[in-house]
């Protein structure tokens, strides 16, 4: 089943707890943790969420040297979530450390390890940003098939994009290369710091493999009532 994950940009666990104790069921519920609130309540938080029947996407976004990389990966691996990111920017090398570190930390655990995700070019971006600010000669879904090119010969198992340019992507590295897209908004949601965005089940026919939803669902009135409605969009196709 292609995930829908719940962003829990949240400040801290009290605020995770009170808007999850909202949903009927927690078991196979997919959340994404993020830096705001891992930096915050660390890993005996994400293995609490483990422990409740989650699964957890843990998006570090990591980007250093690769020795970096692969320490950090290899305790990443230990804390048995599902999926980590890394920026695909950083280059091959960096690449195969993190998955290096990935399969060391997990098999210490003896566990199947997380999906290593990269992330091409964030969806915050925009073309014009993308040649003005860090001027990349070419247009955003060169660069963003580049990197997925890069992170798929070198060791990661899908990369973050946008999902418009999830078919390029595919045909560039493997239907089996899993894409998962942020950048998701409803109809009616206001405009802002996303640039590259469609609706879920945009999404669905674009080829996407999973979503990230974020403030649609945790802002709304009604989260869960928000978030079954993005389901039945998604599930639909
Ligand atoms: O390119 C990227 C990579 C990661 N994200 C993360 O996804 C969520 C999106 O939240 P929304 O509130 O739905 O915008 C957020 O945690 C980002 O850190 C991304 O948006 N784009």
């Amino acid at each position: 089943m292609r995930p829908i994950f719940i962003a829990l940009d949240f400040k801290n666990r009290t605020e995770v707890w009170n808007f999850l104790a909202e949903f009927p069921e927690l078991d196979g519920l997919a959340v994404k943790v993020g830096m705001e609130l891992f930096y915050m309540e660390g890993p005996d938080f994400v293995r609490e969420l483990i422990a409740r029947g989650l699964r957890v996407f843990l998006d570090l976004k990591l980007y250093d040297i690769p020795h970096t990389v692969e320490q950090a990966m290899s305790q990443l691996g230990r804390l048995g979530v599902s999926y980590v990111t890394v920026h695909g920017s950083g280059g091959a090398e960096m690449l195969q450390a993190a998955k290096r570190g990935l399969v060391k930390g997990s098999q210490e655990l003896g566990v199947v390890g997380p999906k290593l995700l990269a992330i091409t070019q964030l969806t915050s971006m925009s073309e014009h940003q993308l040649k003005s600010e860090q001027l990349v000669n070419a247009t955003m879904a060169e660069s963003v098939v580049h990197l997925a090119r890069l992170a798929y010969e070198n060791g990661a198992d899908g990369v973050i994009a946008a999902a418009v340019e999830d078919e390029l992507i595919h045909q560039a590295t493997s239907s089996a290369f899993l894409t998962i897209n942020p950048g998701i908004r409803l109809e009616n949601d206001a405009q802002d710091d996303q640039k590259r965005v469609v609706t879920p089940s945009q999404a669905v026919s674009l080829g996407s493999d999973g979503i990230v939803v974020g403030r649609s669902i945790t802002s709304s009135t009604n989260p869960v009532a928000t978030y079954q409605l993005i389901k039945q969009e998604w599930e639909r196709k």
